[in-house]
């Protein structure tokens, strides 16, 4: 029985505290917590022995803590992600590994220094069933070599607080990552780009962007983010090749036939869209740790990649420009 400490008692820290009890076989969380330390009382309060710690450090460095599950907000994940290490203890951090790649490059140092992997990065669409058989798919080879991918990221708003950045930093780093695991291919150069914009968000915040990126096979990407469309959470992703093309499944729902028009939901919660991935990503993790003692899931160098890729695509934002994505070599233990 694998013993899981959980950082961040909030949306997402309470639902993989939920699915480690409760769905994911052979562990337990003992002990949470959260920089409101009321967040934390109150998760702790549901269930039964769970023990909370007042700073997230003291949550790591607990004896009967075996494994950490980082959901706190993106900027304290690189710090907890290091102290985690600095312990030897396993850990899976929720998305983005850091705020920047400098920050990753300090996670690959301390984690290869081990010599071994701890560490999973929150990059769940893997784990989605529709991703998972479109990568089957291309990888198989029968469409021939993929050419281009057209995705869209819309989020239905945004919590107080939103940048610009963000855009890319903590939403379109889901593509970041799944369109380099699709097309088995590394960025070259990324440009960000602000077109008309729209009138649901009047935060100050850009919306929508359209991020661009140019693999080093040539195969050219455009994601649409639209952070507040007022409508609906909708991932959409084809990857168009030379004999076919791929598409993400919608997620189920039944289609109803009334007044003169048929009609089905459209969901609001990146919860409920990616459930069963986040479900079979925790499941899988818990697993190899016990049957492989290391995690094989994504890694520190899969959260490096993607940071590469956010900074060079905030750095471009108003330059009119392609600007190049240039990651260090390759450490032997992510090969
Ligand atoms: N993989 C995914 O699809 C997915 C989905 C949602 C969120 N996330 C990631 O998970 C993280 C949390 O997102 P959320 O939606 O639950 O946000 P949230 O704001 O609902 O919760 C964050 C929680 O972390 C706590 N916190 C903030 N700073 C802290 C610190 N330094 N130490 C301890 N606790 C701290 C806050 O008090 C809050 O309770 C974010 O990094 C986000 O990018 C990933
Ligand atoms: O933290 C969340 C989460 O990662 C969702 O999957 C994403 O769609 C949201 O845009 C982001 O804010």
């Amino acid at each position: 029985m694998l013993n899981i400490g959980v950082i961040g008692c909030g949306a997402i820290g309470r639902d993989h505290i939920r699915r480690l009890t409760d769905i994911v076989p052979g562990c337990q969380v003992v002990a949470c917590a959260d920089y409101f330390e009321e967040s934390a009382n109150k998760v702790a309060a549901q269930y039964e022995g769970m023990k909370v710690y007042k700073t997230g450090e003291e949550l790591i460095h607990a004896p009967e803590v075996q494994a950490v599950v980082i959901t706190s907000s993106d900027p304290s994940h690189a710090g907890y992600v290091l102290e985690a290490l600095k312990a030897g203890k396993f850990v899976f951090c929720e998305k983005p590994l850091a705020q920047n790649a400098g920050d990753c490059e300090k996670i690959i140092a301390a984690e290869t220094a081990h010599g071994r992997r701890l560490l999973q990065v929150g990059f769940m669409r893997r784990y989605d069933r529709g991703y998972a058989e479109m990568k089957r798919i291309i990888d198989s080879g029968e469409l021939g070599a993929p050419l281009m991918i057209h995705a869209c990221h819309r989020n239905v708003s945004q919590p107080d607080g939103f940048q610009t950045e963000m855009g890319v930093s903590n939403v379109a780093i889901h593509e970041l990552d799944i369109c380099r695991w699709l097309l088995g291919d590394e960025y070259e150069s990324a440009q960000v780009l602000k077109v008309r914009q729209s009138a649901c968000s009047t935060k100050g915040y850009d919306n929508p962007q359209i991020v661009l990126l140019e693999t080093k096979s040539g195969a050219r990407i455009d994601v649409e983010v639209q952070v507040a469309d007022a409508y609906g959470y909708d991932i959409q992703c084809q990857v168009v090749c030379e004999k076919g093309t791929v598409n993400l499944p919608d997620p189920y729902a039944v289609v109803k036939r009334a007044n003169a028009s048929r009609s089905f939901p459209i969901l609001t919660d990146w919860k409920d869209r990616f459930i069963e991935a986040y479900d079979i990503e925790l499941t899988h993790w818990v697993k190899t740790l016990e049957e492989k003692g290391e995690p094989d899931g994504p890694s520190a160098w899969d959260g490096y990649a993607a940071c590469v890729a956010a900074d060079a695509l905030n750095r471009s934002r108003g330059t009119g420009r392609f600007l190049p994505v240039e990651t260090m070599e390759k450490p032997e233990l992510y090969r």
